[in-house]
């Protein structure tokens, strides 16, 4: 069962030590993987404690970059601040897929 954010809650772990995103309908604690980012931690703390969903798509990442984001995902959006975006649940399944023994 996944712990549930609402977009309010997200917004307050928005610096360098305590870094979320949203991403689809799920939420990232990506604080860890900021300074490892081959894009940089810049660009990241643009949309930290925010909603990265178009500027994650509008990069074209791999998927090897959405198997990599599926680790940090900590939640997911309260029903009322859903987008109901479809990517994400791929990256659910994945994950399954990936980290289950
Ligand atoms: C937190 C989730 C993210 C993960 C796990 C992630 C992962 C990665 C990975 C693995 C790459 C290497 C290329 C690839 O495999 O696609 C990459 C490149 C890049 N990422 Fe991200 N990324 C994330 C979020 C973002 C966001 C929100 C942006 C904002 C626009 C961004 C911008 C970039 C850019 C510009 C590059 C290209 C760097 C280059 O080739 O010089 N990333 N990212």
């Amino acid at each position: 069962m996944s712990a549930i954010f609402t977009r309010k809650e997200v917004n307050m772990h928005c610096s360098d030590d305590d870094c979320w995103i949203i991403y689809g309908d799920y939420v990232y604690d990506i604080t860890d993987f900021l300074y490892t980012h081959p894009g940089g931690a810049e660009i990241l703390l643009e949309y930290a404690g925010g909603d990265a969903t178009d500027a994650f798509e509008s990069v074209g990442h791999s998927i090897d970059a959405r198997v990599m984001l599926a680790k940090y995902e900590i939640g997911i959006l309260h029903d009322d601040d859903r987008s109901t975006f479809i990517i994400p649940q791929f990256i659910s399944q994945a994950k399954k897929f990936l980290f289950s023994s």
